[in-house]
This record gives structure tokens, sequence and C-alpha cells, in this order.
């Protein structure tokens, strides 16, 4: 990796091209600068007509937006997804030309993606665009960190480039990206409404209840799809806008990949890496809030105390504890969860943190904690059998990790839960909740109802 202070993008250009040895030779040059402060959905918007795919994140207390503009370069792995992603990660920096003055996490080259929930369940027609592990490397990235904007052009320089091409192609889509201009988004609306069969799904936690109580596993994860139809393709950015309007302490994500995007606001942090010092979230347990405040404070008092909602929390915490304790120093996790307040739920929290060792990177984090119980089950291997054979329907990305990584040993991970899946004028919204020994499939499908709610109020419904 060359990190060089001062440039002018199309002399860089030429002078890494010379470098090149042969056709087959290609080298990413990343190049980071300071802009003024522009508004990142704004960002996103703009680049709506350029038949480049998009890409939207940010984290649930906003002081970081990442928007990413087309694929200077993809990393696509399969079997061992997370070691061959880490290893394409870093044999691409490794030969990249960076020009970051700043250092601060999410500035510079980034790699914003996500993976499916079981590589292991064959894909469907659904999924067709989304692979099991797929990192993009932006043309163009916003960087919103703590209100200040940083602007990245990532090229994929191969040997028989133009530097001054390269450079005029790079100005003329740029000023596209930076002309102030309101886009009109145009409303669309909710044709059709379906369920995919509720009642074989009440069945599906009828089944996996029995199989607990006959020791088979101790708790699983069952998710549903509730179909849409619009009257037209809903456009990802009035989505966005709606779910910042209405959904806080929730990460806000969007994946565009040709004419499906997959989007949504999760409450849930997989793992958060800033140099050593690591973060993850253990959150299960489910109640709606109330309409009052002495409703809701005795609804989470409730929450807080009832047996079935803890035990599914601690599978998770008992679980989170055990895949990442080789990996790190100072865990510090309390020994009773909070509430998390959310606009049409509340959760049980209990926060972990600890210190990254030496040597370790946030995808070892990854493959230990992916699948946790709260979208998978205790144990894992039973509990992803179970799912495979039982669920209706393919997750896709659904419950897998989303999120980013930088240069710097900075990173972070939601888990892709509270979403769904444009395509075309259609969108499959899923939600899935933790079953456990005492559970009834009424009030499973209750908690999965509300669990639908942030998406499908933003989309009309
Ligand atoms: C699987 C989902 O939620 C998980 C996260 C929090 C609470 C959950 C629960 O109480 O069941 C689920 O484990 C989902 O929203 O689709
Ligand atoms: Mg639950």
């Amino acid at each position: 990796m060359i990190d060089i202070k001062e440039v002018q993008a199309e002399a860089l250009f030429a002078k890494v091209i010379q470098g090149l040895h042969n056709n087959e030779d290609a080298q990413l040059v990343s190049i980071t600068k300071k802009i003024q402060t522009i508004d990142a959905l704004d960002f996103y918007r703009r680049a709506r007509y350029m038949g480049r795919n998009r890409t939207f994140w940010t984290n649930s207390n906003r002081s970081l937006f990442l928007v990413g503009i087309g694929e200077a370069y993809e990393i696509i792995a399969d079997q061992s997804r997370f070691k061959e992603t880490k290893q394409q990660w870093d044999n691409l920096l490794k030969q990249a030309t960076i020009h970051n003055p700043y250092q601060l996490p999410g500035t510079g080259v980034i790699a914003l993606g996500g993976m499916s929930f079981d590589p292991k369940k064959e894909t469907t027609e659904l999924w067709k665009h989304f692979k099991p592990s797929q990192f993009t490397i932006p043309e163009f990235q916003l960087t919103n960190y703590q209100g200040e904007s940083y602007y990245t052009i990532n090229v994929f320089v191969k040997k028989n480039d133009h530097p001054s091409q390269l450079a005029a192609t790079i100005r003329q889509i740029e000023q596209t990206l930076f002309q102030a201009s309101q886009v009109e988004a145009e409303s669309f609306s909710i044709e059709k409404k379906v369920e995919i069969d509720p009642e074989g799904w009440k069945e599906s936690v009828r089944v996996a209840t029995s199989e607990i109580r006959n020791k088979k596993a101790e708790k699983i994860v069952l998710a549903r799809e509730v179909r849409l139809s619009f009257d037209k393709q809903p456009e990802s950015s009035v989505i966005i806008d709606k779910l910042l309007d209405t959904q806080a302490n929730s990460y806000i994500f969007a994946f565009e990949k040709n004419s499906h995007c997959f989007i949504g606001a999760t409450p849930e942090r997989l793992v958060k890496v800033e140099q050593d010092r690591l973060l993850s979230t253990c959150l299960a347990g489910t109640a709606p809030r109330g309409k009052t405040k002495a409703e809701d404070e005795r609804i989470s008092y409730g929450l807080l105390h009832d047996q079935k909602n803890r035990q599914e929390h601690d599978f998770v915490v008992q679980m989170i504890k055990l895949a990442i304790k080789d990996y790190c120093t100072d865990l510090v996790i309390p020994g009773e969860p909070i509430v998390y307040p959310l606009k049409n739920l509340q959760h049980l929290y209990t926060p972990v943190t600890a210190k990254l060792k030496a040597g370790h990177s946030i995808f070892d984090i990854i493959e230990q904690l992916h699948p946790t119980p709260a979208v998978g089950g205790t144990p894992r291997d039973e509990s992803l059998a179970f799912i495979r054979e039982n669920e209706l329907l393919d997750r896709g990305w659904y419950g897998a990790p989303i999120g980013w990584l930088d240069s710097n040993q900075n990173g972070e991970f939601a888990v892709a839960i509270r979403s769904g899946l444009i395509h075309g004028d259609m969108a499959s919204l899923f939600a899935g909740c933790g079953v456990v020994k005492d559970s009834n499939p009424e009030a499973e499908y209750e908690e999965t109802n509300i669990k639908l709610m942030p998406m499908l109020s933003v989309l009309g419904g």
C-alpha cells in the first residue's frame, strides 16, 4: 500500500499506469479529499440516473454516513467466504495507491457489502443478484463523519487506460454528483399485500417448539415473508428518507444490484471495530411499545422480567461470550440486559465491549458470530439445519452481516433484519422471531407483525 500526500488525479493515474508491466496488470488508485459538507441522501439521489448501483449506510447514532456509487472493484466469494473476502481485500490494498490524509473511520478506500444468511441454502430467482459474499469498492464515495464530508474516487487502473480520459470521465460524472438539483421523487402505492402462508409458518413454529421440547435444539429463529406489489417501482431514496425520519436508533441501509434493492432499518449491531476496540450487541427478546408513557413503562418492566424473553436473550449473550473470548481481552458483558426502545417495539439489549487481540480482523469476529442465536438459534448447526429444511423462504441477505471496512482496521457490521428486497414493482419483506420451548405460535406471529411495521409503514402499508 503506497500512501501519498499531495495529488493531482491525472498525474497520479499516469504514474501508476507507467508502473504497470503488462496488459493483465491493474491497480487500485484511491484519492480522498475533504469537501464542503453535503447531505448524504442528496448525493445518493443525484446518482439515480447514472446507470450505476448505489449503496447507502448510516450507523444508529448517525455519526457516520457512507454512500457508494458504482463499482471500481468487487470482491466476491462463496466457500470460505470470510477468509477469502479478507484475503482479496488485503491483496487489493497491498497493491493499491491510496491518498487519504484524514485517516478517520470510514474515510479513504472502503469495501461496502454483505453476505447471504446461509450459503448452503440454494439461491432462488429472488436473490439471484446478491452473492454469498459481495463487497464493493465504489467508484465514487461520500463519507460523512461527525458532520464533515469526505469525498473519495476509486479507479481500478489498467495498463492501456489513458490518464486524461480517466480524469475527464470522472469530471463529467462529478458535475452531476455535485450539482445542486432538486430531483423530484415520485410517490408509489401498494396495490396488493400477500402474506406467504401464515398458517404454514405457525405450523413450523409448532414443529420447532416440539423439537426443542424433545431436546433436538434449544432455540430456533424462524422467519416469514410478506410480498407487496406497487403501482410502480419504489425509488429507494424515498424509502431511505422515510426510514431516516422514523427509525431512530437503527442502522439504515440500501444495497442496489441492478433493478433490485435490499433495504432496511436494523437496530442490531453485529460488531464494530475501531483499531483494537471491539463492540458487539446482544439483541433478542421483544415487546410492543405502549401508547402512553405509563403503559410503555409497564410493558418494558414486563419484558425485563419475562422468563421466555429472558431465555431468548440469554442464548445470544452466552453464545457471543463464547464465540469471541479467544479473540479478545478485556471482555465486558453486563450480567443483566436493559431495554432498547425503537419506534414500533422494544428489545432486550446487552452491550459487549472488548479489546481485539493483535493479528485478528473484523472478519474473524464475523465468522465466529454469524449467525448469532438472534437470527439462527442454539446450537448453531442443529438450528440451521432446521431452518434450511422447514423455513418457507429464501432469506438471501436477510439476517446476515452487512457493513463496511476501511484500510485502517476500522469497520462495522449490522445484522440485516427489519428489511426487504425491492424487485421491480414488488417487494419481499422479512421478519423472524426466536422460538424457544415456551413459544406460542400466535404470539410469535404477532411479534413478526410488529417487526414488519418499520418497513411496511414507509412503503405505505
Ligand atoms: C429475527 C428478527 O429479530 C431478532 C432480533 C431481535 C429480537 C428477536 C426476537 O425477540 O425474536 C429476534 O431474535 C427479525 O426482526 O426478523
Ligand atoms: Mg422474540
